[in-house]
């Protein structure tokens, strides 16, 4: 047996992140796929619509699915009997793939990791250092699985430790209606239950690595406690009506996976974390005769022609010329083209725009009558202007709405998932409107901008304000100068009773 050298390890993760970052899973294609057709609101079918052709364009131009490329999660199981012939710290070897994958000049990868959570939380620029995990197992083989996951959905992650007694899928179900559809719907539930705290988690992280199989699962019938709960969690989450984006819908996940370890006679824990639209992972096999290598999959697994034919003709907005007459006029679910000027701002630049207000500073740009889209893009390649440019949740600029828009005269927010009360008052009170873009269809976004220049605060690297120009870029109403919301009407309008098998 050959033995697995640093650079087998390295050589592989390296391509394993490039690889995710551009081609979704087969089974998840096709669980897409099947969502599109049975999708029946319009609003969520052009969503689901926008994430399939933005899949294929990925695929077909090897450019990122979303402009979160993730932080890396690597999973090693190191057979007890593997030659290995490593020197380093396992996560030096790694972060040595992850910042060769995050930095490659022909297709850049995004780089989100801060150094210092508690601190002044600095980007590292290479989205190092990865999340490592390792288990030891029977055999000569290290098997590796590679998952790069956005911070969108790792955000929803939810934890409980339950009364032994209690209804596993209720607290599940109950949950995910808090979630708000910041984690990207539509997409998986990884759920781990019983172990420890740290267990359950782990169980939950590694589950969304599984292939998605709920149709045959539908098919033949649960064999065990497990797939039942699979099954009943899967009807009654989808029954919520949250559907893709939170516009109301028939799916909102496409699978529910499940692990479940012996546990403490006193505990039940469960750990819930969903897995977003743009699902990334892959798994392989090291036994020493080289690096692993992976194939492009074959461009008739997604389905063509899913964009909206009608989009076209959706009412143009000039983003130049905001009045208080046309922005009463925009309803919530309508879907819009805006075209115009267009700055960026997201969590590092809000907080350094109230920051600079509270000090009575004037800000680097001047945002009156103005709209702002929360992102942070993809750095371009060849000719671009821009990379994958998709929105981030907009919840987490809630508490900076208000006094960005008394302060500076915005007056249209762009990004994705629903806003909360506080955030939905201060639109109202300021004649303002949100918008949002499909959350995982970055690269399709990106190509509606046409300009893009970095204006302030560039230390900040992808958080940086950028002012861009935009054509026909497509969005949807979501909550209008009255404070209606189609995050609450949506959802449940599409809400109905599960049918349990
Ligand atoms: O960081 C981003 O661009 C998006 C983030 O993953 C989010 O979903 O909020």
């Amino acid at each position: 047996m050959p033995a697995i050298t640093e650079a087998h390890v390295t050589d592989s993760i390296a391509d394993a992140l490039q690889y995710v970052a551009c081609y979704h899973p087969a089974d998840f294609i096709a669980a897409m796929g099947e969502a599109y057709q049975r999708e029946e609101n319009p609003g969520a079918r052009n969503a689901i619509g926008q994430i399939l052709a933005n899949s294929r364009m990925c695929a077909l131009r090897h450019r990122p699915i979303c402009q979160d490329t993730g932080i890396a999660n690597v999973f090693l199981e190191i057979g007890v009997e593997a030659r290995l012939d490593w020197k380093r710290p396992l996560q030096d070897i790694v972060d040595d793939a992850v910042r060769r994958a995050y930095l490659l000049d022909t297709n850049p990868l995004r780089a989100s990791v801060v150094r210092n959570p508690l601190g002044p939380r600095e980007n590292t620029r290479d989205n190092t250092p990865a999340m490592v995990q390792v288990e030891m197992v029977a055999g000569d083989r290290v098997g590796i699985t590679v998952s790069a996951k956005g911070g969108g959905s790792e955000n929803k992650t939810r934890f409980a430790v339950l009364n032994p007694s209690a209804s596993v899928a209720d607290w599940v179900v109950e949950t995910v209606e808090t979630l708000g559809a910041g984690w990207c719907p539509p997409g998986m539930l990884g759920i781990g239950v019983g172990g420890s705290v740290d267990k359950a988690m782990t169980m939950a992280k590694l589950s969304l690595n599984d292939p998605i199989d709920i149709f045959d699962l539908l098919a033949r019938g649960p064999r065990d406690r497990a797939e039942e709960l699979r099954l009943e969690i899967y009807e009654r989450v989808n029954a919520l009506g949250i559907g893709a984006q939170g516009l109301g819908g028939l799916t909102t996940v496409l699978d529910v996976k499940l692990r479940h370890f012996p546990t403490h006679a006193a505990s039940l824990p469960v750990a819930l974390i969903p897995n977003c639209a743009a699902t990334r992972h892959v798994h392989f096999t090291l036994d020493g005769t080289g690096p692993a290598t992976f194939d492009p999959p074959d461009l008739s697994l997604w389905p063509e022609d899913t964009l909206d034919t009608a989009a076209g003709s959706a009412r143009r907005l000039d983003l130049d010329v905001l009045d208080a007459a046309t922005l009463a006029s925009l309803k919530p679910g309508e879907t819009l083209l805006l075209s115009g000027t267009l700055y960026t701002g997201r969590d590092a630049a809000h907080k350094r725009m109230v920051e600079t207000l509270d000090r009575g500073e004037v800000l680097p740009v001047d945002l009156k009558n103005r709209a702002i889209y929360y992102v942070g893009p993809v750095d371009p390649v060849g000719d671009e202007v821009i990379g994958p440019a998709g929105p981030t949740t907009s919840t987490r600029m809630d508490k900076f709405t208000r006094q960005v828009l008394a302060q500076t005269g915005l007056k249209v927010m762009i990004g994705k998932a629903e806003r909360g009360p506080e955030a939905i008052a201060a639109i109202r009170d300021h004649g303002a409107v949100y918008m949002i873009a499909v959350g995982g269809a970055a690269f399709l976004v990106s190509k509606a901008i046409r300009e893009a220049e970095p204006v302030a605060w560039q230390d900040l690297g992808m958080e940086a304000i950028y002012r861009l120009r935009v054509e026909d870029m497509p969005v949807t109403v979501a909550v209008d100068t009255l404070g209606n919301s189609i995050h609450e009407t949506g959802p449940w309008a599409w809400r109905r009773v599960p049918v349990l098998t």
